[in-house]
Formats: structure tokens, sequence, C-alpha cells
């Protein structure tokens, strides 16, 4: 789908990309960096909006640096930026990018209207975007770069100043626009922890370098612990502690995981790490929850989190998931 080769684009201060070479396949791709990383400077120059310095890059097998209108023909783009006029509703402004696309009235019609209902804008459609939420205009512009039925869309931040519930509803409906129409994404972040639910290839970019480039499982490998999690019951008012009593008593290695990320809901303290020795933990687990009469609620692989492989000793301050507002990750 796109693929780089020493990529790079210099300002007279600025180096924005420094000799990024990727290859992203179909399917639904992460670009993750801080903010001023690179990540716009490169969808400009994937669009052919922006002229590279130095290297070449190709989408959809076209080059970028002669073929920008056939790319753009082809490629939707979600702009990072607020760009909607306010006067003007979402209707009439997204038939008016289908004609710009190249779409006859009626087809521009009737493609707005699937394209709105698709992202979840309705009845609003008709009134002008200015009194809009910052949820109704990203799905506005969500839609303008579907609207043509591109073979690849480009999502420049399209979580940004949404609320969790809003940031959830936005990546449903990327990952659906894979799945429903096979659409290939690629979307930036700036928050690690979003991709990894959304995406199946991450690229994480510093300082216009790459930093790694792998499939979203290659991240959040098992960790060789299981995360276990009971009830309380009368005979055991502290039914984590009991149970993790009894794992030691039968040999295993146990501590408690700290309350935040995959486990906030959950509470401090409350879901135990056990270290997996073979299947016969699951079984060892297992027989201790029974003996003790306590409910099981949870008991699953723990899997790393794509925060934590830069906050790995690996990791240089320069590269750690700090900056990239990884508590936003849960
Ligand atoms: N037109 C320009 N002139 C000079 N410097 C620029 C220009 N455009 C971008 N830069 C610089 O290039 C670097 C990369 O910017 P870019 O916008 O691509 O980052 P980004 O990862 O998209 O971050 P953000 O999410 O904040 O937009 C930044 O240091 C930025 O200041």
């Amino acid at each position: 789908m796109i693929a780089t080769e020493s990529l790079g684009k210099r300002f007279p201060r600025v180096t924005a990309l420094d000799r990024l070479s990727i290859d992203i396949a179909p399917g639904v791709t992460g670009l993750v960096g801080a903010n001023g990383a690179g990540k716009s400077t490169l969808i400009k120059i994937l669009l052919g909006l922006s002229p590279a310095t130095e290297g070449r890059a190709e989408v959809l097998g076209l080059d970028v640096a002669t073929e920008g209108a056939a790319i753009r023909e082809r490629v939707g783009y979600m702009p990072e930026h607020d760009c909607l006029p306010p006067d003007v509703s979402a209707t009439e402004f997204v038939v008016h990018m289908a004609r710009m696309s190249g779409l006859p009235l009626t087809a521009a019609r009737e493609r707005t209207a699937d394209t709105l209902r698709h992202v979840g804008l309705y009845e609003e459609r008709y009134r002008p975007m200015g009194g809009y939420s910052t949820g109704m205009k990203q799905r506005v512009k969500l839609a303008q770069a579907l609207v043509h039925d591109p073979r690849l869309v480009l999502l420049d931040e399209p979580t940004n100043g949404l609320d969790p519930v809003g940031r959830d509803e936005m990546l449903g409906l990327i990952r659906r626009i894979h799945t429903d129409f096979g659409i290939s994404v690629l979307v930036t972040s700036h928050l690690l922890g979003e991709l990894e639910r959304t995406c199946d290839h991450v690229v994480v970019i510093d300082g216009g370098k790459l930093l790694r480039s792998s499939a979203t499982s290659d991240f959040t490998q098992a960790t060789g612990s299981l995360a276990v999690e009971v009830t309380d019951t009368d005979a055991h008012p502290d039914g984590t502690a009991a149970l993790s009593a009894a794992l030691v008593a039968a040999g295993l290695t146990v501590q408690p995981a700290a309350g935040e990320g995959e486990f906030a809901a959950a509470g401090a303290g409350s879901v135990l790490l056990v270290d997996v020795a073979g299947d016969a933990t699951y079984d060892l687990v297992r027989d201790a929850v029974a003996a003790l009469g306590l409910g099981l609620v949870r008991m699953e692989p723990r899997r790393h989190r794509i925060a934590e492989v830069f906050r790995s000793p690996g990791a240089t301050p320069d590269n750690s998931a700090q900056k990239w507002g990884s508590s936003d990750a849960a």
C-alpha cells in the first residue's frame, strides 16, 4: 500500500523526517509518535502535497513525486486541524467534496447520505457545522475522506479532542472502515495505547526516525504471567489475600497487579499476577480457588501493552512512552 525508501524532509531549522524506510501492507496501520515526530509531514508527502527533500515513496504503486493527483483520486485524507466551513451543513459539504472527487451529482448525494449514516450523523447533517461538537466535526471529516470510496484513507489524529467515549466510538468506526468496506487505513496518534485495539500493525517514529515497525501482536505478546481476579466471600472477606497465600503455599510466584491500565476497573491489589510454570499452573489456580470457595472473575494470560515496550530497559529516555501520553493507554 505504502512504501518509503530513505525518505527525508528538511526544513531550514528542523529535520522533520530522517531517512525513513517503511513498508505498509493492506489493513489498519497505526503511525504513532509524539507531537512533532513527523507524522503530518509524512502524510503530506504521501499525498503528493509536499515534496520530500530526499529519498522516495510510493502509495498504491504510484510515485508521490510525480503522481500526486492520481494518488489523491484513490486515497482519502482526514486532516488533523479544524477545516470545516461553519455556515455549511454536513450534507452540503460532503456532497461538495464528493463532486470535487469526480462523482456525478446523483451519485455524490447518494454516497453522502450513506457515508454520513455510516459515521453516525443523522438529522444533524442538515444543520450548519458551526454548531457541531468536536465529535460531530471529526465524523464529518471522516465522512468526506470516505465519500469517494477510496482504496486507502490517511487519518491524521482522528481522536484528537474527543472524550474517552467519543474516542472509543471513533476507533470502532475506523476498524469498521476496513472490516466492512475493505478500505486500508493509516491512522496517526500520539497515544500508543489506543492503537493496540484498532490496528493490525504499528509504526513508531520519533524525531522523524523509524523506531519500530511491527505487527500489533508482536508488541503485545503474552508475558508469561496469568492475571487472576476472584470475589470475596463471608469466609474470606479478602479473597485475593487468601488466594495469594494458598498459591504461594502451593509453590507459585505471585504478586499483586498495580491497579492501573487494564486492571484499573478492578482496583489496586485485587488482581494477582501468577508466574506461569507450565500447564499445571492453571490447574493449581483453579483448584486453589475452588478449595477456598471463591468466585473466579477472570483467569487470563496477561499480554504486554504497547506502552510497556517503550518503558523497557532498552528504551532510552528520548524514546520512552512517557511523552506519548501513555497514561491514556487504558
Ligand atoms: N512548514 C514547516 N516549516 C518548518 N517546520 C515545519 C513545517 N512543518 C512541520 N515542521 C516541523 O517538522 C517537525 C514535524 O512536524 P509534524 O507536523 O510532521 O509532526 P507531527 O508528528 O504530525 O506532530 P503533531 O501531531 O504535533 O502535528 C516539527 O518539528 C515541526 O515543527
